[in-house]
């Protein structure tokens, strides 16, 4: 009677982890998301849909909502109102999804090494008191390959490149065994190198089945590097191919007059950004 139990229960559970991961199924559900701060909304009545595999630039001018919508998708702020679905459930519940902070609010000073910064992936799986065992040091050295910082493992963070910064935190989120990433303005201050260093790691990622969502300013970067495009200032402007997303239109209801659009004779759209002063909504 009791195997019999232990062999429903088992099937049960092995029916609830299919379901949950139904490739129909969205892996990130935003449901009439709104986030009130004392200043005011940063995020009005937003809804989406992401799905596994994809690789979304969240785009929009300064104080848009990125970074909070991030944390809302990460579950380390509650919303006021709506709700974020990741595979039905709460954050957290299903899979593991990883933040990557912008690398300005890091303090690069902080005496630790690039390892123990990876390590720190495996606090969700080990706990905070538990030693980490033989699996956790594998793990951790996977990952740091994974991202080409083998060498860099024993090197204070303060000493890191902003490129390799950005790796380590990546290694990070693979030590975490993350199914979600969610990068926060990666490719800020790097060179063109250790962008497209960055770049080919995250396409390598999606490969694997990685979802992978990134909050950048370089619009062009956003419509060449990026299958669909997510432009937010307050509320959702679209969402879509870049083609669907970059239009007159919509660029003028995200940015207002803090941005550049010019037409070249190909009929491309040629944009640039003016809106990093701390600009606020269109
Ligand atoms: N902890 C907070 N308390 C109060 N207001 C906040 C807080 N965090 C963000 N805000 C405000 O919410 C709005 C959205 O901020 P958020 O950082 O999410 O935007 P963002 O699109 O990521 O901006 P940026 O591109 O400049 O990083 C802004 O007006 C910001 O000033």
């Amino acid at each position: 009677m009791a195997l019999m139990r232990e062999i429903r229960q088992v099937r049960w559970s092995l029916n609830g982890y299919q379901s949950a991961h139904d490739t129909r199924q969205p892996i990130v559900h935003a449901i009439d998301l709104t986030v009130m701060y004392e200043s005011g909304p940063a995020l009005e009545r937003v809804s989406f849909e992401i799905y596994k595999g994809e690789r979304v630039a969240v785009v929009g001018p300064n104080g848009a909502g990125k970074s909070t919508l991030f944390k809302v998708i990460a579950g380390i702020l509650q919303p006021t109102s709506g709700r974020i679905e990741i595979y039905g459930g709460a954050p957290g519940e299903h899979i593991c999804v990883a933040y990557v902070p912008q690398r300005s609010v890091v303090d690069w000073r902080f005496p630790v090494t690039v390892y123990d910064v990876v390590m720190m992936g495996r606090v969700g799986r080990i706990g905070l008191l538990r030693r980490p065992g033989r699996d956790d040091h594998r793990i951790v050295r996977q990952a740091l390959e994974r991202v080409g910082l083998s060498d860099l493992a024993s090197r204070q963070i303060a000493q890191l490149s902003g490129g390799q910064q950005q790796r380590m935190f990546l290694a990070r989120a693979l030590a975490q065994e993350a199914e979600l990433m969610l990068l926060d303005e990666p490719f800020t201050g790097l060179d063109l190198p250790s962008q497209n260093e960055l770049l080919a790691l995250l396409e390598r990622l999606q490969g694997e089945g990685i979802t992978i969502m990134v909050s950048l300013h370089d619009l062009n970067l956003a419509a060449q590097q990026f299958t669909r495009l997510l432009l937010l200032n307050r509320t959702l402007i679209a969402l879509g191919t870049p083609q669907d997303v970059l239009n007159t239109q919509t660029l003028l209801a995200a940015y207002g007059g803090h941005l550049h659009i010019v037409s070249e004779p190909t009929g491309n759209l040629v944009l640039g950004d003016t809106c990093c002063d701390g600009g606020g909504h269109a």
